[in-house]
């Protein structure tokens, strides 16, 4: 035993026999308690208790939606203090660490220090320690080098605030740690306060995302802070009931109600109306949205008269629709590519862009041949993670005797018929990359299992091998399938929906997108530069490709165009030179062939461009596109008229007009 752990063990002694320290009285109280309550006994060391992986994943399921939205916050808080040489600790409320990001590099000593996934830091195990204590008292607080109760703690400093959930109850502590640090106490203060700032966060994430039904007040002391960063947020339901709160709302409520004369039960606040508390009603919360200025959103408790700030959000059925934000005009290059001037491309690919380096796995959803993979290569190669591998795996395609073999790889003769040499797995394949799993909705219900599992703890086991292996792998997955309905129907796990879909990107149809001249061209041009050729679409065949519907998307029109390429002989691709398919579907009257466009005039083209889009999007449903520019129907077929576009019915029955 080294002598300042003696020295340690002495001054316990003292303490526990009623001599006074000169520790804060939190602490002095945790230590107390460890010898009268926990019955620990100052003079043993005890070494970190780490859960076996069973134990540590049953943890970790009961709280999964929360650290999927815990998730970015952990990120962004160990972002901030890693440099510092602290580690990142999210522990249950019974203290085991469900959670952890620190550098692989000091793997060992921070396992032998029980900074490490799967260690109980609660006090009956731990002693006094930040976590442990923060669970007894619900505090935040420092626990620094001596003041851990336990001598083999010592080099430590920890520091930890709790996180509340929806109703007051303690749902996690989030921690962060150093093997080493200043000796005076002060020098972690700002930690302290990160720590609160980022728990703070986190539990106004889950919050809302718990209510994203439901309107949400949020509150400020001040009308500058009210729309950034508002200390009180109350969920609200149609009816006025308050549903769920953060922490800090839920301290000042019950100060209200302290307030209140009638002596109320302080500690009941859901299922309050929202006007026990304020001079406020349900309906008066769409007044309270952003729009207005703030100064005009001023509410007042009813028993004090405290005056604060507020913003409402209201529940997404009562949201008019949102204008589609345009994408940043700073995209990274390999995300410009994949679009032009589509609005609901410009809204994936803008949100994709912020995405770009987070360790958040992402779900592409869209019809078959929409760009899924195509999507998920531009986020890889606009991501720090470019120079490492991009890892597609076909989760329908692999056979579920092979799949865990295939993608966690297996050790020299772990079974019989495995290669000699072993084999490295795809997910270690990726490993510092981006692992693609295709398909996803197709894979079997055993696979998933196993695939969680990896997802959950960052490292593989590869068949054959007793100790994992770590992985830092960022995960993108896609699918043609509602997965919501495949959980529903049992065929998909909902654990791993909620782990694989950090952020949902769906792609449009093509028939649907805006920007299908430039695709069109584009692919064209990439074509021709590789065959040394110069080929430009004509007018009637561009008609003819703006007419087809393209169930197989961007594969379809793919294919579409080589085949235009292989066909055509001049410098211009005819109406003649597309496929079958694509061209019997424009059998109307001779409504837009070359000579008829040539007396078109500039405006009038571009105009034609952008109600044939207005068209497509709405899978020429006329009515819809009147709805959608404000007009009557009629104005849309005099428009079709002038500028020569042919109705559905008119291609396929050759009519002279209607619809
Ligand atoms: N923006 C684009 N520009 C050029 N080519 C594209 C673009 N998007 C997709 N493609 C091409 O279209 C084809 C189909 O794309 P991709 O494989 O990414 O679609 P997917 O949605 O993943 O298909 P599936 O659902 O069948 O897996 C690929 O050859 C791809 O390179």
């Amino acid at each position: 035993m080294r002598e300042e752990q003696a020295a340690h063990i002495d001054e316990l002694v003292r303490a526990a026999s009623g001599l006074g320290t000169r520790r804060d009285s939190i602490i002095e109280e945790s230590w107390r308690r460890c010898v009268n309550q926990h019955n620990l006994d100052p003079v043993v060391l005890r070494d970190p208790c780490i859960l076996p992986h069973q134990r540590l994943r049953e943890h970790q399921e009961a709280m999964d939606e929360f650290l999927h939205t815990a998730r970015f916050g952990v990120e962004t808080l160990y972002r901030e203090v890693a440099g510092l040489g602290y580690v990142l600790l999210l522990t249950d409320a019974k203290g085991v660490t469900v959670d952890f990001i620190g550098d692989p590099t000091f793997d060992n000593n921070l396992m032998r220090a029980g900074l490490y996934l799967g260690a109980d830091w609660n006090e009956p195990h731990a002693g006094t320690c930040a976590v442990g204590t923060c669970i007894a008292t619900g505090e935040a607080l420092v626990v620094h080098q001596t003041d851990h109760f336990d001598a083999t703690h010592i080099p430590l400093t920890c520091t930890a605030a709790p996180i509340y959930d929806a109703r007051g109850s303690l749902a996690a502590v989030l921690d962060i740690s150093a093997l080493r640090s200043p000796e005076p106490k002060e020098s972690q203060h700002l930690a302290l306060q990160l720590v609160k700032s980022f728990a703070r966060k986190i539990e106004s994430a889950h919050l809302l995302n718990r209510f994203r039904r439901e309107w949400i007040l949020k509150l400020a002391p001040s009308p500058e802070f009210a729309d950034v960063d508002p200390a009180y947020v109350i969920a609200v339901d149609g009816a006025g009931r308050i549903i769920g709160f953060n922490n800090e709302a839920r301290r000042l409520l019950i100060r209200e109600l302290e307030r209140q004369p009638a002596g109320l039960d302080t500690r009941t606040i859901a299922g309050r109306q929202l006007s026990d508390f304020f001079e406020l009603e349900v309906d008066d919360l769409p007044r309270l949205g952003h729009a207005r200025p703030v100064t005009q959103r001023m509410v007042r408790f009813r028993a004090s008269g405290l005056p604060l700030f507020a913003q409402s959000l209201a529940p997404p059925a009562r949201v008019s629709a949102p204008a589609v934000p345009a994408a940043p005009p700073d995209l990274p290059k390999p995300l410009q590519a994949v679009f032009h001037d589509d609005p609901a491309m410009a809204q994936v690919v803008g949100r994709a862009a912020k995405l770009v380096n987070t360790q958040m796995s992402l779900l592409i959803c869209g019809e078959t041949g929409t760009g899924k993979e195509h999507l998920a290569k531009a986020i890889h190669a606009a991501s720090g993670r470019a120079a490492k591998p991009f890892v597609p795996v076909n989760c329908a395609a692999l056979p579920e005797t092979l799949i865990e073999g295939e993608l966690f790889g297996y050790e020299a003769g772990a079974f019989t018929g495995a290669a000699a040499k072993g084999k490295r797995g795809l997910v270690s394949e990726a490993d510092g990359g981006t692992l693609f799993l295709d398909e996803i909705g197709d894979m079997p219900l055993s696979s998933q299992t196993r695939l969680l599992r990896v997802l959950a703890e960052r490292e593989v086991t590869p068949l054959g091998r007793s100790r994992p292996i770590p992985v830092n792998i960022r995960v993108i997955a896609a699918t043609h399938r509602d997965l919501v309905t495949e959980v529903k129907g049992g065929r998909f796990r909902e654990d791993l929906y909620f782990r694989l879909n950090g952020a949902i990107l769906t792609l449009p149809p093509l028939r649907h997108r805006t920007d299908f001249d430039w695709l069109a061209d584009r692919i064209l041009a990439e074509r021709c530069r590789s065959l040394s050729r110069r080929i430009e679409l004509s007018a009637d065949a561009r008609e003819a490709l703006h007419a087809h519907s393209w169930p197989g998307n961007m594969r379809e029109l793919l294919n579409a165009l080589d085949y235009a390429l292989a066909v055509a002989c001049g410098p211009l691709i005819g109406r003649e030179d597309l496929p079958d398919g694509i061209r019997a579907g424009w059998q109307g009257r001779d409504l837009a062939p070359a000579h008829i466009m040539q007396g078109v005039d500039v405006a009038a083209s571009s105009e034609r461009t952008r109600l044939l889009a207005d068209l497509r999007r709405h899978d020429w449903n006329i009515s819809a596109v009147a709805r959608a520019l404000g007009v009557d129907r009629t104005t849309i077929h005099r428009r079709m008229r002038r500028l020569q576009i042919a109705s559905l019915r008119e291609r396929s029955t050759g009519l002279a007009d209607g619809d």
